[in-house]
């Protein structure tokens, strides 16, 4: 299926409000689940990897597939390996091809038998879970954080704690600093000094948790903001002091012309206008922002240099190729060292407005949300599989309506 986008201008105030950050509402499952938690979870995001986890978490089966969610698979892997029995854990085409040799290597040095179904260092899983024991543990920060979080987050449920060395660069840092507050939040300190983190053993204590709206999310919002000077933008939900470090978005955009303001009754954004020539940035702390700024720069004639980038292979698609491809369809062309930057020098070939552009969005949702705002450019635009949006925001097309996006269903062969 297919969704032909159209624009239609709309000028003064609208309001949304956010989904909730599936990172956060998916730390706050496994901890209530560690703490054997009676709470239920307030604004629990309805997001398809937030709904593989509950569904894995209330199953009474021993097989279970977390379609595309990354955290999903991570996080249970680590949570079975200490539960007794045996567990087979897979996903989507893609996640057999999201590697998770560094966390598995970590468990089963811990004492856990996980075996590989189909490829070595890939899902499906098979996990002998049994009483783990902790120490000291080497593992790389530079791949996913994710391993990191998720053996954090057992760490203190398993014999002697756990004393995490990591090495190379640590990427998507804030995304532990939130593993560790939330930890925190459950009633389990930890330390964290240079490359090592320290989890000793002890209980979590069960809590009421709310988690917050999501700042990624919110980035599509700043991206519509900075392409329709005449709205004013209310985004309900957003904390300004967050566990997010995607919320450095409002940073990045100021650069781009848009003004955040906080207040009581939401965080505002405007179009102040920018003299900005040039648009450069490190994406290591938060490599889910960069497809919302690549099109962005583009649809606002900035060219950029995007660096920190090594991630993007391994995510639901490869992103730097996605995008090279799709923006390439709008005339921008976009070059790569193929290790983790990606560039645009400003250099654009004119694209027919008659032609329909036929965006792919490789079952990566943020390729859908990142995309759609261009119609305001290119009016000719359709957004192939436009569902994949709800893997973190189901209710994407609604709320863009109220901006001006329209769109209508094409039924296409497959
Ligand atoms: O821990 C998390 O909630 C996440 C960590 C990041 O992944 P990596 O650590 O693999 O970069 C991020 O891209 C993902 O969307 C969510
Ligand atoms: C990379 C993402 O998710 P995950 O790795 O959890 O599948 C994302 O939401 O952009």
């Amino acid at each position: 299926m297919q969704y032909k986008l159209a624009h239609n201008k709309v000028s003064g105030d609208i309001q949304i409000q956010l989904p909730s950050s599936k990172s956060i509402s998916n730390r706050l499952l496994l901890l209530n689940a560690l703490s054997y938690s009676p709470y239920e979870i307030k604004n629990l995001s309805d997001s398809d990897d937030t709904k593989a986890m509950l569904g894995v978490l209330n199953s009474n089966s021993t097989t279970f597939d977390v379609g595309a969610a990354g955290t999903s698979m991570r996080f249970l892997t680590a949570f079975l390996s200490k539960i007794v029995g045996e567990w087979v854990l897979t996903g989507s085409s893609r996640m057999k091809e999201r590697p998770i040799k560094t966390l598995v290597d970590a468990l089963n040095q811990l004492g856990a038998k996980i075996e590989y179904i189909e490829k070595e260092g890939y899902p499906p899983l098979r996990i002998f879970g049994s009483n783990l024991e902790g120490g000291e543990l080497e593992l790389p920060g530079n791949v996913s954080s994710q391993y990191i979080s998720a053996l954090l987050m057992i760490a203190p449920t398993i014999e002697n704690g756990l004393k995490l060395t990591l090495t190379g660069d640590i990427i998507s840092l804030p995304y532990l600093e939130m593993t560790l507050a939330l930890m925190k939040d459950f009633g389990v300190e930890s330390h964290w000094k240079d490359n090592v983190i320290t989890v000793p053993e002890g209980h979590y204590q069960p809590k009421v948790a709310t988690a917050e709206s999501d700042w990624s999310a919110a980035s599509y919002w700043y991206e519509i903001a900075a392409l329709n000077p005449e709205l004013s933008i209310n985004l309900k939900g957003l904390k300004k002091i967050s566990l997010q470090g995607d919320s450095n978005i409002k940073a990045m955009f100021e650069v781009l012309g848009v003004k955040t303001k906080f207040s009581q009754k939401g965080t505002f954004l405007s179009n102040i206008g920018t003299k900005a020539k040039k648009f450069t940035y490190n994406f290591i702390n938060e490599p889910d922002l960069a497809q919302t700024l690549a099109v962005t720069c583009c649809l606002m004639d900035k060219p950029f240099h995007f660096t920190g980038l090594q991630t993007l292979k391994i995510k639901e698609t490869d992103r730097i190729t996605a995008l090279i491809n799709e923006l390439k369809k709008m005339g921008y062309k976009l070059s790569t060292n193929d290790v983790d930057d990606l560039s645009w020098n400003g250099e654009k070939e004119t694209i027919s407005s008659e032609e329909p552009i036929v965006i792919d969005t490789y079952k990566d949702h943020r390729m859908a949300m990142a995309f759609a705002p261009a119609v305001i450019k290119f009016p000719n635009l359709l957004i192939d599989n436009p569902m994949v949006i709800t893997k973190s925001y189901p209710n994407y097309w609604q709320d863009i309506a109220q901006a001006g996006y329209e769109h209508q269903e094409l039924q296409t062969k497959d």
